[in-house]
């Protein structure tokens, strides 16, 4: 079966002080239909570029995709012009983010937000987009769908706000649903309900999620597969159960470290030290070197995402046995 999104290759980069510093950097990944894939790692790790990098809204003069394809479902989105990347935009993909607030409009009413959608990507009119609308809101568990149409943002919580983007984002069925973190601000018990909605949803319709947090508690719940990224890069990808079980690389393993167990209560958290690296002071080969507490010479050398176990790949030559163990 194709995937339903490939990134191959891709470096992304910003321009700082007038030169250019890749925020992205070889990060190749498949998403299948059917499959939530995880994108972890700390702030500043490259998350949100990654997907803005898919959605076509990483443009110049600020930033630009420098290098690597992109393909949605079979068709090549590199080098799109503008005009036909809109159309793909909230179509054929759609992405949701933690705030919901900042992409509804204030001065329209929900109703007429999720209809715009239908009317501009499906063609259809007033009346119709809003019947759509209200099946959508019923299909992401709005209570009194109809009547709430006619309402507005600041009228909603923030869960329900969430509820509505959602809606948004499923209207026109999209083939991939880009989330970036989209309960990291809610509540739990809220959040709890809005993870377990977007599990259901992607079964009923096949989207396919590339879901983005930094929460690893989050990742167990809702993904089938991991991809952890470290400094631009993608670190260690493989399945949920086998990361979580058998993670190799260094960076992967202090995450884990990094998150309270109800299992060793008592037990210190360890922080990671340091800092991930600023995108124009990134250190030769590893990355996560510098905070490392297996870095051994020969560390310094280029790293690839190298096979450890069949679907489970790491980029750390302690981890794959291309240094020895110490
Ligand atoms: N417009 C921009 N101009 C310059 N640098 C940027 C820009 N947007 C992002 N970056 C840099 O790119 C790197 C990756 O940022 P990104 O937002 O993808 O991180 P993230 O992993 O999503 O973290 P967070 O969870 O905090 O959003 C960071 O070093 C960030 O400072």
């Amino acid at each position: 079966m194709t995937p339903a999104l490939t990134i191959r290759g891709l470096r992304t980069e910003f321009r700082i002080n007038g030169r250019w510093h890749a925020a992205v950097r070889d990060l190749s990944l498949d998403l299948m239909r059917d499959e939530t894939l995880a994108l972890v790692g700390e702030s500043g790790c490259g998350k949100s570029v990654t997907a803005l990098s898919v959605m076509g809204l990483v443009q110049p003069p600020y930033g630009r995709v420098a290098r690597g394809r992109i393909v949605l479902d079979e068709r090549d989105l590199t080098g799109l012009p503008e005009r036909e990347m809109e159309r793909i935009r909230g179509n054929r993909m759609a992405m949701i983010f933690q705030e919901p607030m900042t992409s509804l409009n204030p001065v329209m009413t929900v109703g007429d937000q999720v209809a715009e959608t239908l009317r501009i990507h499906r063609g259809l009119d007033r009346k119709a987009a809003l019947d759509r609308a209200r099946q959508l809101f019923e299909e992401v568990k709005i209570p009194s769908a109809a009547q709430r149409l006619g309402e507005y943002p600041h009228q909603f919580s923030g869960g329900m706000r969430q509820r509505v983007m959602i809606a948004i984002a499923l209207a026109c069925n999209p083939i991939v649903l880009l989330a970036d973190e989209p309960t990291t601000a809610l509540d739990v018990t809220i959040q709890a309900q809005v993870l377990g909605l977007l599990a259901d949803l992607r079964a009923k319709t096949g989207t396919a999620v590339l879901f983005i947090t930094h929460n690893l508690g989050v990742v167990a719940q809702i993904a089938d597969r991991v991809a952890v990224m470290y400094a631009g890069e993608v670190v260690e990808q493989g399945p949920v159960g086998t990361i979580f079980a058998n993670p190799q690389h260094p960076y992967t393993r202090a995450l884990f470290s990094a998150i309270p167990r109800l299992d060793a209560p008592g037990q210190a958290l360890s922080a990671i030290p340091g800092r991930v690296p600023p995108l124009d002071a990134m250190p030769p080969g590893c990355r996560f070197a510098p905070r490392c507490p297996l870095k051994r010479a020969g560390c310094e050398a280029e790293q690839t995402l190298a096979e450890v176990a069949p679907g489970h790949a790491a980029r750390c030559h302690v981890a794959t046995g291309v240094l020895a163990d110490a």
